[in-house]
């Protein structure tokens, strides 16, 4: 991790860059061809792309009612009871975003209101590619179902067995989803897309993934489909003042740097002791990591940043729009105040990022790469459409036709004014 003290602002544009910018248009143009592949060739092209990728050859792309019996089997009780507490928090979190909208009188006789409907086709990706998120599987299932989504897909790349992870089949059965793929990537994408004789196709797809699963969900916009946003490698970017833990701070940024090759952490903080003793504790804790070779790889296009101030250190990182933001820091209430960008929060010395991923109740599916720029993180409105509806009486039509008719003139639009006109003229003769 690389240490920059006090950089002037002019180095802040280059610090704010995320290590895996140069390599994005090679990884579209990659990403093309497969979508183009899996469009003519469906199911065929998704065996192929199992075998590449993922050292298997598969015959059935669906998981089968007996695999999900034979895999829910295998989990610990422990674990089970774990995910129904980390379901019902986060179930209890996204139950509560549910609005209700009362009909509104815009002028006497003119009423609009807004309805809530699901999208009635989801597709949810869930990474398995290194390590298989069925954690990710609560963040996006539990959503989709609070909303009554209809039909949900899911897709998770295929182990080298052939099978799915047995916890993310718990999970989806937990769930009630049955439709099961099993492929990963970009393939995966282009499959929920346009559809194959195995995948049906869907309206939008949600989920994080790596950079070919990014760019590929960005591609099936241009294809008519929806989806929840980008949501790339893992980033955390942590605000530590002088009271910071180093030891809290390190693991917080190792776990994010665990994720991926591609993941990118960031330590601002106004302390220089902090950063040493933070970049201590990485040294001590990577040792002890399974995954540390993933993580010292991430850790080589990390930085840590010695800034002056708390208002610097709150620009830096509004500008950087982090996934995620730790505030480990004495007041962090009056810091998060002033945040304008950012995935999600974390407060204080005792929230770590990894609450959030898990159990505590909020989403993990969230903008990376600067995203969080203009997007928000999946809730249930990612899985609803706002359709609005109004009614409009004889009596509301006399009140806003005149309106209608005067602006639609002023825009050279006659056929406009007419649909009003020949209403009112209607209301006038009735009235005579
Ligand atoms: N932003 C978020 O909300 C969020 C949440 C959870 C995880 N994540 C991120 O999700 C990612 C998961 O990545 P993963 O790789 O473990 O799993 P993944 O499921 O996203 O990707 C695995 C698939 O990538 C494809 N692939 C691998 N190498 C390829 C290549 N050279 N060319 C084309 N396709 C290739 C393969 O098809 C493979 O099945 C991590 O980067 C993690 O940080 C992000
Ligand atoms: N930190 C990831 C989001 O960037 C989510 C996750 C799943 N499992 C562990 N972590
Ligand atoms: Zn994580």
């Amino acid at each position: 991790m690389q240490v920059f003290q006090y950089p002037d602002q002019t180095q802040w544009a280059a610090l704010q860059q995320r290590a895996a910018a140069q390599e994005a248009q090679e990884i579209e143009q990659r990403v093309l061809g497969i979508f183009q592949d899996v469009r003519q060739r469906g199911d065929a092209a998704l065996r192929d792309y199992a075998q590449q990728f993922d050292g298997v050859q598969l015959q059935d792309l669906r998981v089968t009612p007996e695999e999900i019996t034979a895999a829910v089997a295998q989990v610990p009780a422990e674990l089970q009871t774990a995910i129904r507490q980390a379901h019902a928090n986060i179930w209890k979190f996204h139950a509560s975003q549910r609005t209700e909208e009362k009909p509104v009188e815009t002028m006497p006789g003119v009423t609009c209101w807004r309805r809530s409907v699901p999208v009635q086709r989801v597709g949810l990706y869930i990474p398995g590619g290194t390590a298989p998120l069925f954690s990710t599987l609560l963040m996006l299932g539990v959503p989709a179902r609070l909303a009554g989504c209809p039909e949900v897909v899911l897709t998770t790349p295929p182990q080298k067995d052939g099978s799915v992870n047995s916890v993310i089949l718990f999970t989806a059965q937990l769930l009630g989803i049955s439709t099961i793929i099993k492929a990963g990537g970009a393939q995966a994408i282009a499959a929920l897309t346009g559809g194959t004789d195995s995948v049906p196709a869907v309206d939008k797809i949600f989920g994080p993934g790596n950079r070919y699963v990014t760019a590929a969900k960005q591609l099936a916009t241009r294809y008519g489909v929806a989806i929840d946003m980008p949501a790339g490698p893992s980033e955390v970017l942590v605000i530590a003042d002088s009271s910071a833990n180093p030891a809290f701070v390190a693991a917080d940024l190792l776990s994010q740097a665990e994720h991926g090759p591609d993941s990118q952490v960031i330590l601002v903080s106004d302390s220089m002791t902090v950063i040493e003793q933070t970049q201590a504790e990485i040294e001590r804790q990577l040792a002890t990591l399974p995954r540390a070779a993933v993580a010292t790889q991430a850790l080589t296009e990390s930085r840590a940043i010695l800034l002056r101030t708390p208002e610097d250190m709150l620009y830096f990182s509004n500008q950087y729009a982090p996934e995620h933001l730790i505030l480990a820091v004495q007041h962090p209430e009056q810091l998060a105040e002033g945040v304008t960008s950012a995935g999600s929060v974390f407060l204080g010395h005792y929230t770590p990022e990894a609450a959030g991923d898990y159990a505590s109740g909020t989403n993990h599916t969230l903008p990376t790469n600067g995203y969080a720029r203009n997007y928000s993180g999946v809730s249930l409105d990612s899985f609803l459409k706002k359709i609005t509806y109004q009614r409009i009486t004889a009596e509301g039509l006399l009140n806003v036709g005149p309106v209608v008719e005067t602006m639609a003139e002023a825009e050279g639009l006659s056929a406009h004014a007419r649909a009003v006109t020949l209403r009112l003229e209607a209301v006038a003769s009735q009235q005579q």
